[in-house]
């Protein structure tokens, strides 16, 4: 660029810069040098120069004639992905040094580290809370729970060599909560989400300590002072848009002044009306993720979990389950929303909404290629991507009494559900449902019929007739009834009602005749 060029910069976000009728983007390339005329508008010249610092490092190369000419390191220093542990990638100190280990070996990569609390620790700080209601004040550090947190965090440290001088003050305000359930005898939902937080804020303490002791700067974030916003829904917290801007303005500031790793505490939120510490449900650190990728316009966010990706059905079910190498993020929400455990239901909405692709990788292998969710793929081979099991659901059996015609009738049930805010899963037309009944016998005849389950077949809804064909074939061949059927909205699920009893048999042997004999 000619250093005499005048131009008029106008910063629009943190990755584009317009001058008149030119465009840099920072995403696409990294650009050698910037040239602001010395008339440039100062203000507009400052918040370009201020955009740029948070894109990266911006150094003044010469100042010539009437411009100045500026170098921006973009791609050294950008952070450039989420990174999120989930409990079992740091159930130890070997599991942490693994994980630390893991990141430092993509040196290319600045990411933003999101963690989950060690394995089991969120069980045990519940499993703590409940014995606390009921054990009396002075029964308190005798909460078997409350001992193996201590221990296995206090060990953590030692085994890391970071000391326990940076958990001592939670391990302390741990005890104190557990002696304040114990004396209130009650455990609000409000009080399980702070109890539960002490988790992440310990695993992420650890962690950041043993990056800086081995020589790589880290910083721990505890969410909820970073700007992750979310509702007052204590233990199923969503999260606000204002969490956006705040959390970019918050972790691009401080990169921008020290490119330290930052270490972020996964589930946690601030409810924007209590202040309070909330969670976002089991599982919510992938939302986390996604949330701060989304935030910050990453490249990619990656879930590291203990398995190969999303596999073709839960493991536990069924050991056969192999890894789906590419999903849509439609296919990846449904089958989280229908209870497949390796992603939390509402992790891929920002995901979507960023565009930000979402790879799920083994951290004990790896070198296996995860899964890869993004926002579209080739379908024209694509039958079933994953099948996936919900376990224990009601099925209600309504049947109109003409009392009312079609439309009032249809408008009457779902209003009853909304009043009572239970969620209907599959409508072909469940959780405490006696006053759903009570309600509705008012205007129908009304069957409850409990222990079902949801069978969700993910894929390729164009081959409905295929899949539906092939599939009463393996379950009539296997004597199974289907109950209900119902095809999503979403284009990407069928799903079948059968009895609890019955379903991982289905599962088995629909995963057989889709994904082995002569792949699907
Ligand atoms: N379709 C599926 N694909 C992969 N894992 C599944 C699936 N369904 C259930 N799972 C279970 O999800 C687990 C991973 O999710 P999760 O425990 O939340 O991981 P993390 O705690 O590491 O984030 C796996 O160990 C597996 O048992
Ligand atoms: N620790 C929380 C949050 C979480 O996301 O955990 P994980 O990533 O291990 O599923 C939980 O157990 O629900």
């Amino acid at each position: 660029m000619a250093a005499s060029t005048h131009l008029c910069g106008l910063a629009l976000n943190s990755k584009r810069i317009e001058f008149g009728s030119k465009v840099l983007d920072f995403s696409a390339h990294v650009s050698p040098a910037l040239v602001f005329s010395r008339n440039t508008n100062q203000s507009c010249r400052k918040r370009a120069l201020r955009v740029t610092c948070e894109a990266g490092r911006v150094e003044l190369l010469e100042r010539k004639d009437s411009s100045e000419t500026f170098k921006l390191n973009r791609s050294e220093k950008k952070m450039t992905c989420v990174m999120k542990f989930g409990g079992s990638s740091v159930a130890s100190a070997e599991r942490m040094k693994q994980v630390a280990k893991l990141i430092l070996s993509f040196p290319d990569e600045k990411p933003v580290v999101v963690l989950s609390a060690m394995a089991k620790t969120t069980n045990k700080l519940l499993m703590a809370g409940e014995k606390a209601v009921c054990c009396g004040v002075t029964n308190v550090d005798t909460i078997e729970e409350l001992s193996c947190i201590k221990e296995l965090h206090i060990r953590t440290a030692h085994e890391l060599g970071v000391g326990t001088a940076v958990i001592a003050k939670h391990l302390e305000g741990l005890e104190q909560l557990l002696k304040g359930i114990a004396m209130m005898k009650e455990l609000t939902l409000r009080t399980r989400d702070y109890l539960v937080s002490f988790g992440e804020c310990m695993s992420t303490r650890l962690f950041a300590a043993y990056l800086n002791k081995i020589g790589h700067k880290a910083r721990q974030y505890d969410a909820f002072e970073i700007g992750i916003i979310t509702t007052d829904d204590f233990t199923n917290a969503d999260i606000l848009e204002a969490t956006y801007p705040a959390v970019s303005k918050r972790l691009l500031g401080d990169w921008s002044k020290e490119n330290a790793i930052p270490v972020v505490t996964g589930f946690l939120g601030k409810g924007w009306r209590s202040c309070a510490v909330t969670t976002l449900g089991r599982g919510g650190s992938d939302l986390t993720a996604t949330t701060i990728g989304k935030a910050l316009g990453l490249r990619e966010v990656q879930v590291w979990k203990d398995v190969d990706g999303v596999l073709t059905c839960d493991p536990n079910i069924y050991g056969g389950a192999q890894p789906v190498p590419h999903l849509t993020f439609d296919e990846a929400a449904e089958l989280a929303y229908f209870g497949a455990q390796v992603l939390h239901p509402l992790s891929m909405r920002p995901a979507r909404e960023g565009n930000i692709p979402v790879r799920v990788k083994n951290s004990y292998n790896p070198t296996a290629p995860g899964t890869v969710i993004t926002r579209s793929r080739d379908m024209s081979k694509a039958v079933l991507t994953s099948i996936v099991l919900k376990r224990n659901v009601t099925m209600l059996d309504i049947t109109s009494t003409r009392m009312l015609g079609q439309y009032g009738f249809l408008a009457k049930v779902f209003s009853t559900f909304e009043k009572l805010g239970i969620s209907v899963d599959v409508v072909a037309t469940s959780e405490e449902l006696d006053d759903v009944v009570e309600e509705l016998e008012k205007i129908a005849v009304v069957n409850l019929l409990r222990h079902r389950s949801i069978i969700s077949l993910i894929g390729n809804v164009q081959k409905s007739s295929f899949i539906l064909e092939k599939g009463f074939r393996v379950l009539r061949t296997n004597g199974i009834n289907v109950q209900m059927i119902s095809q999503g909205a979403s284009k990407v699920n069928i799903s079948l009602i059968v009895n609890d009893d019955e379903a991982e048999h289905c599962v088995k042997a629909l995963h057989s005749a889709f994904f082995e004999t002569g792949r699907a």
